[in-house]
């Protein structure tokens, strides 16, 4: 098989044949249908403590654009539904080639135009891949965001400012070391949906503490133009990028928020 991507000869419906988890009971995305959630008044408010970065690049790696600290800087993620302390790794996005289409998570159906994922990984790991291999719904916390065309997002821009500079895939660029990666974030992490899933993209991992955020993030009608500037590995535009949503089976998802 072609390596994995978003098109018809390898996208979402391809993947079982290399990951076989695909089709496990714990996928993710998901419909988040609020019918069906459950209110927890024990989920408290996400606290990250984002460090500013003195060696990060940019990259294309021909299925998203992400934001890759070269090492660790003590930038974690505490509380909510976490048991101990996660570290930062990095954060991506998927988007769409409209603005009817884009994010992973729907909400009641609905798909916003792209979706920001901060992706940490559990301190009681030795690094981010023995994470992913642990075991259970523990070894990451992915924060995601829906992002929908609003306001410029001044936070982002320092971002999609980069974009053209790694507009094709395998480029990388360093990112400034006074980009501000906390200024991304709501002043408080509070409302939000949770549940335990996987990775969205190959290997497809059953190790994510995933929580979603009710709130969208505003991006201007620009910011998002730059994203569908972005070319794959085919030289293809790289929207489309998401996966759609997978069966729910027996688990639930938890609110922080009524
Ligand atoms: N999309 S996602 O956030 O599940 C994700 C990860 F967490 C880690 C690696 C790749 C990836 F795509
Ligand atoms: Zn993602």
């Amino acid at each position: 098989m072609a390596p994995w991507g978003y098109e018809k000869d390898n996208g979402p419906a391809h993947w079982h044949k290399d990951c076989p988890i695909a089709n496990g009971k714990n996928q993710s995305p998901i419909d988040l249908i609020n019918g069906e959630v459950k209110y927890d008044s024990g989920l408290k408010p996400l606290t990250a403590k984002y460090v500013p970065f003195s060696d990060a690049k940019f990259l294309n790696n021909g299925h998203s654009v992400q934001f890759q600290p070269s090492a660790g800087n003590g930038s974690e993620l505490t509380g909510g539904p976490l048991a101990v302390k996660y570290n930062f790794e990095q954060f991506h996005f998927h988007w769409g080639n409209n603005d009817t289409e884009g994010s992973e998570h729907r909400v009641d159906g609905k798909m916003y135009p792209a979706e920001l994922h901060f992706v940490h990984w559990n301190s009681t790991n030795p690094s981010f891949k023995d994470a992913v291999g642990s075991g259970g719904p523990n070894g990451l916390a992915v924060l995601g965001f829906f992002l929908k065309v609003g306001a410029e997002n001044a936070a982002l821009k320092p971002i999609t400012d980069l974009i053209p500079k790694v507009k094709d895939a395998g480029t990388s660029v360093t990112v400034p070391s006074n980009f501000d990666m906390q200024a991304i974030l709501p002043a408080t992490l509070t409302d939000y949906y949770t549940y335990d899933g996987s990775l969205t993209t190959p290997p497809l991992a059953e190790c994510v503490k995933w929580i979603v955020f009710k709130q969208p993030l505003e991006v201007s009608a620009a910011q998002m133009e730059a994203f569908r500037s972005v070319i794959n590995r085919d030289g293809k535009p790289m929207g489309g990028n998401y996966r759609p949503p997978c069966p729910l089976h027996d688990r639930a998802v938890k609110t922080s928020f009524k």
